[in-house]
């Protein structure tokens, strides 16, 4: 195990105690300091709580009966409220039932009052070294993403930089986002960047087509229902909402969501609950919520078919991912990029003749990346001897006549340093993608030097097209 791993070079770990009897938590708290951990106190649960808004704490001890009510039930009721860290019961003899009950509600631990020092001290230590270690993990999960810089989402576009930063910035915090843009550009993958970067990391990340539900379903899909609740519903199913609790919910297509089930919605997150179709129990969770559309909300407000009030509650901070044909400098390193991955899964290296490479880039993209990468999917699939050529192209392209070297069509309006910028992005991307990321083998094509290439790569973050020397 790596030093990275080892619990001694953890920090100091915060236990809260949350017991109403004063000898117990004076007690407790000097035993708990003398084994190296930082102690919080509260009294009764509302204390708790309000701590733990504060602060993160890497434990809770938690006595089951607590003032003013003093019923351990009410304190069970409760739990959901403090996932987030481990929780260990403290109990009498007589919750021995309710501790079990505890257990199987996601407690970590019960021990039975009076309590033995020494069980305390191991138990601890033991729920205590489990959620640092989780934490660091999570953060090693983070660290890695960032530093491959968010991997998934290919592109050197002032947009996409935009949007990088951006995701790296909202990412750690739970604000809702909704992410806009035409079909096929990128939407889910900014999406599942935003939850990958969160400290949700290690929770699930649940993905909803809200337009591909028939509307009679949607409800008990998201919510679940129990056994009884229709003909045919012969157990209890969990809906979609519970499955990504601790994690990230997308909403795709969010405009397509039926007028009845917006309200629906709108009040799990307004109040963080809901009933499962049919149930009686009502089920709490912890979400962080991501929408996409390729739709006009407001467009769709103002004819009535979006709630306004659920449009801003989803609103949070948006994202929009242009369509391909705004940022064409992305195309190249797009076409590495999937290049890599066909290569990867058939074990075999392919790549696209200088006549095949300059049709993908002269082409408008309209279906976007998907028709990017649907369409080199497909001339891959025909191509032999690894070299998709103008001719593959040509058999399911019948248009293709020739192409034309160099096409560099520029935005109009673009001021010089701008122009010359994309100019240099598409031609060390060219060369790059024609010479399968091979550094060396681009720098003599483009008549620069080794270290030159390589400065010029860092300075456009080409550094995502898979490099080798
Ligand atoms: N920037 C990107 N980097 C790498 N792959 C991308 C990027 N953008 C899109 N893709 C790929 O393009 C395809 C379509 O992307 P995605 O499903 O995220 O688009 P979308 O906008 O959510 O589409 P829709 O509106 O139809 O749901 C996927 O295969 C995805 O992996």
């Amino acid at each position: 195990m790596s030093a990275a791993f080892s619990l001694d070079s953890f920090r100091t770990a915060k236990v809260l105690l949350v017991d109403d009897e004063p000898a117990f938590r004076l007690l407790a708290e000097r035993f708990l300091q003398q084994q190296g951990h930082q102690v919080l106190l509260a009294a009764d649960l509302a204390q708790a709580k309000a701590i733990l808004v504060q602060q993160q704490v890497d434990l809770v001890l938690l006595d089951l009966s607590l003032p003013p009510v003093f019923d351990p039930q009410a304190t069970l009721n409760a739990l959901p409220e403090l996932a987030g860290q481990p929780v260990i019961i403290l109990t009498g003899h007589a919750e021995r039932e309710l501790a079990l009950q505890a257990i199987s509600l996601g407690a970590w631990d019960f021990l039975a009052k009076p309590i033995d020092p020494d069980l305390l001290a191991v138990v601890v230590k033991r729920a205590v070294s489990k959620h640092l270690l989780e934490q660091e993990l999570n953060s090693l999960k983070r660290g890695v993403s960032a530093a491959q810089g968010l991997l998934p989402l290919v592109g050197v576009s002032p947009a996409l930089r935009n949007i990088r930063t951006l995701i790296e910035r909202i990412a750690p915090t739970d604000v809702r986002v909704l992410v806009t843009g035409p079909s096929g550009t990128g939407k889910e993958v900014v999406s599942k960047a935003l939850h990958q970067l969160s400290l949700r990391a290690a929770g699930p990340f649940v993905s909803v087509h809200c337009g591909a539900i028939p509307a009679e379903l949607l409800e008990s899909e998201l919510f679940g229902y129990v056994r009884g609740a229709f003909t045919g519903a012969d157990k209890d199913r969990q809906g979609l909402l519970n499955m990504a609790d601790g994690g990230t919910l997308f909403l795709d297509e969010i405009g397509e969501m039926p007028l009845p089930m917006q309200v629906k919605l709108l009040r799990v997150l307004q109040e963080g609950t809901f009933y499962p179709v049919g149930g009686r129990e009502q089920k709490k969770i912890d979400i962080r919520l991501v929408s996409a559309t390729n739709a006009q909300l407001p467009e769709l407000v103002k004819q009535g078919r979006f709630r306004e009030d659920l449009y801003y509650r989803i609103k949070g901070i948006t994202l929009e991912t242009p369509a391909l044909d705004e940022r064409r400098e992305d195309i190249p390193l797009l076409i590495q990029h999937f290049l890599q991955q066909i290569a990867a899964k058939s074990a075999q290296s392919v790549q696209l003749s200088a006549p095949a490479l300059q049709w993908f880039l002269q082409r408008p993209w309209p279906g976007n990346v998907r028709e990017l990468r649907n369409t080199l999917e497909s001339v891959v699939a025909i191509a032999r001897h690894g070299v998709v050529q103008l001719a593959d192209i040509q058999l399911l392209h019948l248009d293709v006549q020739e192409v034309s070297f160099p096409d560099v069509q520029l935005p109009p309006g673009s001021s010089l340093d701008e122009q010359v910028r994309q100019l240099e992005i598409r031609l060390l991307s060219e060369a790059l993608t024609a010479h399968q990321g091979n550094r060396s083998q681009a720098a003599r094509q483009l008549g620069l030097s080794r270290q030159g290439l390589l400065k010029k790569i860092e300075r456009y973050g080409l550094q995502q097209m898979g490099l080798s020397d």
